[in-house]
């Protein structure tokens, strides 16, 4: 007898494949989230007084619901029991929420005492108010995210089970991790004017995201029914205690999850300190410290399935984890205790982090079998989040631990004598001697008093240590300054403004048309001018441009620049705003830091050596994880040596 073939909407690859980029989006939005803050560490250390500790532990919060609630099990029971849409709407919109109450966490709104500042301030006085809504917006966050990501492979495996499987999983982790590299590389560019918009931009993926989910929830509906037509429903995918009990007995899938674990967590929880790593260490400039730690992801999104396709027709998966847990050592060691170009170590690493995945979770397979594998990933992700969970908080305090004195009070007198000489003088206080003899960048941040941590005053400063970790900073050289409060300004009276348009913004400076010069203006008090470009008789021909704004002394010496885009009127007047704009450049002679309360400080950089040996162990455990798995794989026969596609 001829059997029917139902076609099913599966069996249209345009539709099988716009699934797979719905769902591959949603996991993008999710991974750029989870990296969004990493580039900012610092930035909510001088804005939010974090600590590295306090760092750690709000980045910890992702994983805490997954450690302690075990969700990426208990969520795969949900899903069995709710199904695909109603769990998916659920935890997709959870990380949405989330990532609403994190950016709301770091906002001037809330700062200023936004509702549940109080509440928040109101226990755990020794954390601040920010630390724990952000904490509370990152644990929804975590909550929604890891049992999503069971959801979405779930999603793909539906529609792709039978066809291009292995490659649509392989493409939906990828697109997760370019996520995060783009997430390492945007946000240093997005903290302009205001550096909490690099994490809103994040939220407004995650709601991006919670509507390509619901887009799907249609395409889910009709595939359902047709699918029921089809088919009996099939019990084999559902979760069962009783697998969970055989996998937790099975040595080899024990070893392999404590290899998961102890990998991972070398990785992820390195990810999170990557940029402030190589700003600290090696003095880079933010955006250049995000597009290197992102070549780490970009490298695994190439190389992991190359590596897949050695497992798959060549074997060797054993080997390949064992190669993997080696390189990682190797990689954070030489972090630890060398200066070579980090290059090197964060190309090493990008191959580790190809390797072991792309060896290990197919090797899952082998060793559980298909009908347990999604109870199984379940677990080796809750148990994976204890790393998650850990290593960030671990490495902060062992941060703080290193740097006790990283952060110098400037106190009254001393700061006064600052402010007159522009000299200051010291030794880095860190038990290592990678900082001796270098190149290094110092920060100094004056805030307005002790209690609000309002910053007025922010610069860098680059200069080269001594054989003994002493330098001298000379804060008149503010080159570097990202910061300053416009109100501190002293303006002389026959100070000049000047209005440039830019003509092409690759060309800056050297590309603009002189619009006005005028002298005798008069600020009101927002620091507002309204100048008339019609009586320079250089009227722009579009209503908006980019201008750089500047003061100049009598003399023609910068006080002050900003770029800002302005608006001309018909009758060809344009509103100026000091202080809205891009700051370009402040005259340090020109501050007036005149009143008491102002507290200031300078900032050392971090000595990371501790930190990266601790991540060092953790590759040791790794590579005795994988030395286990390699040696038990000969008694237990599973084969983890053998090509993944049999001949
Ligand atoms: N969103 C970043 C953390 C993802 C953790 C996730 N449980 C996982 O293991 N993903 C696999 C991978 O290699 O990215």
């Amino acid at each position: 007898m001829k059997e029917k073939i139902h076609k099913t909407m599966r069996d249209n690859p345009a539709l099988r494949w716009g699934v797979l980029l719905l769902s591959s989006l949603v996991m993008f939005f999710n991974y750029y989230f989870y990296d969004a803050l990493s580039p900012l560490k610092d930035l909510m250390q001088t804005n939010l007084g974090f600590s590295s500790s306090d760092y750690g532990a709000f980045m910890s919060a992702y994983s805490v619901p997954n450690v302690f609630l075990a969700m990426a099990v208990l969520g795969g029971i949900i899903l069995d029991k709710l199904g695909i849409r109603i769990t998916g709407t659920l935890f997709v919109f959870m990380m949405a929420l989330g990532g609403v109450i994190t950016a709301y966490g770091a906002s001037d709104m809330y700062l200023a005492g936004g509702p549940g500042y109080a509440l928040m301030n109101s226990f755990l006085t020794g954390y601040s108010p920010s630390l724990k809504m952000m904490y509370l917006g990152f644990f929804i966050f975590g909550l929604g995210a890891e049992t999503s990501i069971v959801v979405l492979s779930k999603i793909v495996v539906k529609w792709f089970k039978g066809k291009e499987l292995a490659l649509a999983l392989g493409l939906n982790l990828a697109i997760g991790r370019l996520g995060t590299a783009l997430a390492l590389f945007l946000s240093p560019y997005l903290i302009h004017p205001e550096w909490t918009n690099a994490i809103w931009f994040g939220v407004l993926l995650l709601w991006l995201g919670l509507l390509f989910y619901i887009i799907y929830i249609f395409l889910d509906l009709k595939i359902d029914k047709q699918v029921k037509e089809a088919l009996p429903e099939s019990e084999e995918d559902q979760f069962r205690w009783r697998d969970l009990l055989d996998l937790i007995t099975n040595r080899t899938f024990i070893f392999i999850t404590l290899l998961c674990v102890t990998f991972y967590s070398a990785v992820f929880p390195f990810v999170k300190y990557a940029p402030d790593l190589l700003m600290n260490k090696f003095g880079m400039e933010r955006d250049i410290a995000g597009q290197i730690s992102s070549i780490l992801m970009f490298g695994t999104i190439l190389l992991t399935p190359l590596f897949g396709w050695i497992a798959d027709n060549k074997g060797k998966s054993a080997t390949l984890m064992y190669l993997g847990s080696a390189l990682l050592i190797i990689s954070h060691l030489m972090f630890a205790l060398t200066t070579i170009t980090p290059l090197l170590p964060i190309f090493l690493l990008g191959v580790a982090f190809s390797l072991v995945p792309a060896a290990m979770w197919p090797a899952v397979t082998k060793i559980v079998g298909d009908n347990k594998l999604g109870t199984a990933y379940g677990f080796m992700f809750s148990v994976q989040n204890i790393g998650l969970w850990a290593l960030p908080i671990l490495v902060g305090v062992v941060l703080d631990a290193s740097n006790p004195e990283f952060r110098i009070d400037l106190k009254d007198q001393q700061f006064k004598e600052i402010q007159h000489s522009g000299n200051f003088e010291s030794t880095l206080n860190t038990k290592s001697s990678t900082f001796n003899n270098k190149d290094i960048k110092f920060k100094y941040v004056v805030y307005k008093d002790s209690l609000s941590g309002e910053i007025v005053y922010r610069s860098y400063y680059e200069t080269k240590t001594g054989k003994d970790g002493n330098y001298s900073i000379n804060l008149k050289n503010n080159e570097m300054v990202d910061f300053t409060n416009f109100d501190l300004l002293q303006i002389p009276e026959d100070a000049r403004i000047f209005i440039d348009r830019v003509k092409s913004p690759t060309f800056g400076d050297n590309d603009t048309i002189r619009l006005l010069e005028t002298s005798k203006f008069r600020l009101d008090e927002n620091n507002q001018y309204i100048a008339n470009l019609a009586d320079s008789g250089k009227k722009p021909d579009k209503k908006n441009f980019d201008a750089i704004i500047s003061i100049k002394d009598a003399e023609g010496r910068v006080i002050y620049s900003e770029s800002q885009k302005l608006y001309v009127d018909k009758t060809g007047k344009t509103e100026i705003k000091f202080g809205f704009g891009e700051l370009r450049s402040v005259n340090y002679d020109a501050l007036n830091f005149k009143q008491e309360k102002y507290v200031a400080e300078i900032i050392e950089p971090l000595d990371y050596t501790n930190a990266m040996l601790m991540f060092s162990a953790l590759g040791l455990l790794g590579i005795l994880f994988a030395f286990l798995l390699k040696r038990d794989d000969k008694v237990s026969g599973y084969g983890l040596e053998q090509p993944n596609i049999q001949k």
